[in-house]
């Protein structure tokens, strides 16, 4: 039974990612390893073209490793599926002419997952847990940025998934309202417990939003370091420790980092 209960959810295992263009075959990450398990908040860090958003791609199903495998509950990945829920920057894919309960529908009915009735039951559901129940019936265009964050996470949320996968959501906002996201975000995370695995090149958000942090090196992208961050960050003031022996990390091979 151990065993059972020791096994990640999610298991990314010596994966080299390559892709083919008209000048030849790029590597984007070599030999990357790392495990998440359920309710973690995985975040992977790591300059520029390192390879972040092109791991995220394959954890989704959209890139097949050339090397290594990546499981979910160790079945392995051969192809996206709605266990799987992809966000992009600033949360802004919401259907302008759709309102939030037909947003958050959506997903379940392109997916066929569950008939129209349940489906609508589900988002409604979901609209709840971020408590939305009020603007169910309302147009994106109504909504703060906030609201439109929750109700994007309803959207994943909806889908039962067992990970969300987010690349950079909030690289494009303003450093207050990227703040106000990254706390509503943890917010939800401590009601929900959601698994999520999240792109960034940001020692600060890194730092402030996951539980455990990758550090990847430079393109090609390699695995420099795990960092179990919840566990570091209780100690008091330990934050600018672990920040500064981040940079070490990423500094080691890029002196021009920019965080
Ligand atoms: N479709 C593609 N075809 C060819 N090469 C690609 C393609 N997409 C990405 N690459 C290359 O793969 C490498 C990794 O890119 P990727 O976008 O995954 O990095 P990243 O760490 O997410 O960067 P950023 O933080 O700038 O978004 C880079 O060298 C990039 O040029």
């Amino acid at each position: 039974m151990a065993a059972v209960a020791d096994t990640p959810l999610l298991s990314v295992k010596g994966v080299t990612l390559r892709y083919r263009d008209q000048n030849g075959i790029v590597t984007a990450t070599d030999k990357v390893e790392f495990q998440v398990s359920r309710g973690d908040r995985v975040v992977l860090l790591g300059p520029s073209g390192c390879g972040k958003s092109t791991l995220l791609k394959a954890v989704g199903g959209f890139l097949a490793p050339s090397e290594g495998n990546i499981t979910l509950n160790g079945r392995q990945v051969a192809g996206p599926g709605p266990d799987r829920v992809m966000v992009f920057q600033e949360f802004d894919q919401l259907l302008p002419w759709k309102t939030v309960r037909e947003n958050v529908a959506f997903g379940l009915l392109a997916s066929r997952s569950l008939p129209k009735g349940e489906a609508h039951e589900r988002a409604l559901e979901a609209i709840r847990t971020v408590h939305l129940e009020q603007f169910a019936d309302a147009y994106p265009h109504t909504l703060s940025g906030g609201m439109k964050q929750r109700v994007a996470i309803a959207r994943c949320l909806a889908m039962k998934p067992e990970i969300i996968l987010m690349d950079e959501p909030f690289a494009a906002l303003d450093a207050l309202s990227r703040r106000r996201m990254q706390d509503e975000l943890l917010e939800l995370w401590s009601e929900y417990q959601f698994t999520m695995l999240f792109v960034t090149h940001s020692i600060e958000e890194a730092l402030l939003l996951g539980s455990r942090i990758v550090v990847m090196s430079p393109h090609p992208g390699r695995v420099e370091e795990i960092i179990e961050a919840e566990q570091l960050q209780a100690a008091a003031g330990a934050h600018p420790e672990i920040a500064e022996r981040i940079r070490q990390v990423l500094f080691r091979d890029a002196p021009d980092y920019v965080i």
